[in-house]
């Protein structure tokens, strides 16, 4: 039997205006009991016919014309049809504009993924339907151990981009998940009374459900309890290993969420959590090779899971519960009053990621005006922006939201709303230092003195204004939000106090809130403030937030050039891309110390930092990528290339390096 799926793709990542194309997959789909390679070799000796040319094969480029309307403002359906203008490479059942089928096969065509407020409500069309079945053709050896991107899983889950193909298959996603639940298991089993409970979310994503469905059967194959919560926030699953609710089977041991943040609409991955917190680059490591294990015996034909599912599966609306929280917060910070938003205009842009439920959920329940708000509905194809506040597009999108609609603030989040930005009634964005100039404002009033741990790419301007102006300390650590949040907790655990730990990229935990990593809380103490500067008699609207940030100085310009290293190059001699950009950094550093035109910083946690011409440069290595990321900011444009002309006279020998990008910045 032939099993064809259809999944709606972009031709470019993040562009939401460009032509859409679909793409047809077709897998050998075996009779019970018949194993892949079986039936594909029998289906393709057998009959001779066309279907031998597509068994077992993943069709490419295969154009469907479909109308698609954007969900600018939404309430307009997506439509989308099969019509006959197909470009086909390969025999496949298609007459007059129509799909014809073989009649003893099955092909299911996924639609665009449609959403519905918080539920998902998956469009799917279905021709000479049969149930699917988790797909295990086609999966040879799978490298587990690239699935890796620091403290979290990455991977490709939905085909149709040229030279990614899928990795995080449904088998795969089984292994993983019910290795989370065995790491669990593990961890939890001193003096544990309860069988374990996992909770699962997802954000928008086209693969997600796809993807919960198989984690939920590599759970429950192990006699793990799952409780799914569908569209969900990451901040939210943490939420749910912490906060107690009966209802909800909470706090659970253990949390899966489904995620890529912003990467593009074909990739998706795991966060995982306990009580702890998400887990660490060791752990992930652990989880992926006890994967690989569990998919080895699998694939060799030991019981899979699923097939010994003995335990439950429960569906809870939680985000109701967690931000039922965020609400009861805001109103206690305005003196326990019902509606302490009344009045204010605030506009939210999702992105079409998992945030829009920040306006129903939490915005309107305070009072607050929400009209003008944009891309609230979940689509993982993204349609509008990126969702990601270090985005220009997505910020110009915010920023135009908040001035056409004369609003008092712009809220901003990332597709899982771990991350956030807001813009100010003027149309300035708080973002990057300003967004930490002004949770600092917000922290140092109710912890005075206390250390703000930020990353390492914040601006000097930033430190100036934390320590002089507000009487902070400002602990300039490394880039990446684990690593900030990391530095925060182990400086309390010290002895020196730390209430916030906060990265430029719109990551930012804080201690009162379990140091979880959520951009809607970062929010709500934004709101807390507005709400209780008002109850306090302060007029002046949301310009209480500004004035929160006045003296903060900020540069006249900023750059981030990213150079990448040529893995591939025989300058690496063998060696990895790491120890070679660890070279260019050491020699960077040398010049830097022979330069009078240049200080060292004298104080710097990675790269190398220095100040001149009355800027400063970081060059560091990529946490994830071959790739020295250079962050540049400086009074002037110019200024600034003289310190990119400095670095590029510096790396010059270093040829794996790829400077394109640099020359092109100090060219103009
Ligand atoms: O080191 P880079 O490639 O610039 O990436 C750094 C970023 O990586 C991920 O996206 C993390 O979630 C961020 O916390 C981090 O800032």
């Amino acid at each position: 039997m032939i099993f064809g799926r259809v999944a709606d793709a972009k031709t470019r990542d993040h562009r939401p205006r460009f032509l859409r194309y679909t793409e047809l997959l077709v897998y050998d789909r075996p009779a019970r009991n018949q194993s892949v390679a079986t039936s594909s070799r029998s289906l393709a000796k057998g009959t001779g016919s066309k279907m031998e040319a597509i068994s077992g094969k993943v069709i490419q480029n295969m154009s469907v014309a479909k109308h698609y309307q954007k969900d600018r403002q939404f309430g307009k359906p997506h439509q989308m049809h099969v019509s006959n203008r197909h470009r086909i490479h390969g025999p496949f059942p298609l007459q007059g504009g129509k799909l014809r089928w073989h009649s003893t096969s099955s092909l299911r065509l996924f639609s665009m993924s449609k959403y519905d407020g918080t539920s998902v409500n998956r469009g799917h069309l279905f021709c000479n339907v049969a149930p699917s079945v988790p797909i295990v053709s086609g999966e040879q050896k799978v490298d587990f151990m690239k699935l890796q991107n620091g403290s979290d899983i990455r991977g490709v889950a939905v085909d149709g981009v040229e030279g990614e193909p899928v990795t995080l298959t449904e088998p795969v996603t089984e292994a993983i998940a019910s290795a989370f639940a065995a790491w669990l298991s593990d961890k939890k089993k001193n003096g544990r009374s309860h069988q374990l409970k996992i909770s699962v979310g997802h954000d928008s994503r086209i693969s997600a459900q796809k993807l919960q469905d198989a984690v939920t059967r590599g759970i429950t194959g192990v006699g793990v309890e799952v409780i799914q919560y569908g569209l969900a926030s990451t901040p939210a699953m943490f939420n749910s290993t912490l906060t107690p609710d009966d209802a909800a089977s909470c706090p659970v041991d253990g949390s899966i969420m489904i995620t890529a943040s912003h990467l593009p609409f074909n990739r998706n991955g795991f966060k995982f959590f306990t009580s702890e917190g998400g887990l660490g680059k060791p752990d992930i490591k652990d989880i992926l090779e006890r994967a690989a294990e569990i998919h080895k015996n699998r694939s060799a034909g030991a019981k899979g899971s699923g097939t010994s599912a003995s335990s439950s599966v429960k569906k809870v609306d939680y985000m109701s519960i967690y931000t039922s929280d965020l609400v009861k917060a805001v109103r206690k910070a305005a003196g326990n009053i019902e509606k302490p938003l009344e009045g204010f205009h605030i506009v939210v842009d999702a992105g079409n990621g998992a945030g829009g439920f920040f306006v129903a959920k939490v915005l309107e329940p305070l009072g607050a005006i929400t009209s003008g708000s944009q891309f609230l509905k979940p689509d993982g194809l993204f349609p509008n922006h990126i969702p990601n506040p270090e985005d220009k597009e997505a910020m110009k999108a915010i920023t135009q939201a908040v001035l056409n609609n004369k609003a008092d603030l712009g809220i901003i989040f990332d597709t899982d709303v771990d991350r956030s930005a807001a813009v100010d009634f003027t149309g300035k964005e708080f973002n990057r230092n300003r967004l930490i100039a002004l949770l600092s404002a917000i922290v140092l009033e109710e912890h005075p003195g206390t250390t703000i741990v930020t990353d390492s790419v914040t601006s000097d301007g930033l430190t100036t204004f934390i320590e002089q102006k507000l009487g902070g300390k400002h602990h300039r650590f490394k880039r990446g939000y684990k690593n900030v949040i990391d530095e925060a907790i182990r400086l309390n655990s010290i002895g020196e106090e730390s209430h916030l730990a906060i990265e430029t990229s719109g990551h930012g935990a804080l201690k009162e809130n379990h140091w979880l990593d959520d951009g809607a809380y970062l929010m709500v103490k934004l709101l807390n403030k507005l709400a209780s500067a008002r109850a306090s008699g302060v007029g002046g609207g949301s310009k209480v937030l500004n004035d929160l940030v006045d003296g903060l100085e900020e540069p006249g310009f900023a750059a981030e050039v990213r150079i990448k290293i040529n893995q591939n190059h025989p300058d690496l001699k063998g060696g990895s891309f790491w120890e070679y950009g660890e070279a260019v950094l050491q020699h960077l550093e040398n010049t830097v110390d022979s330069d009078p035109k240049l200080s060292k910083a004298p104080v710097n946690y990675e790269g190398v930092r220095a100040s001149g011409f009355g800027g400063w440069l970081l060059l560091r290595l990529s946490l994830h990528d071959p790739v020295l990321p250079l962050n540049l900011e400086a009074p002037s444009r110019e200024d600034a290339v003289k310190l990119g002309l400095l670095v590029l006279a510096a790396i010059a020998e270093f040829p794996a390096l790829d400077t394109s990008g640099l020359d092109k910045f100090v060219q103009g």
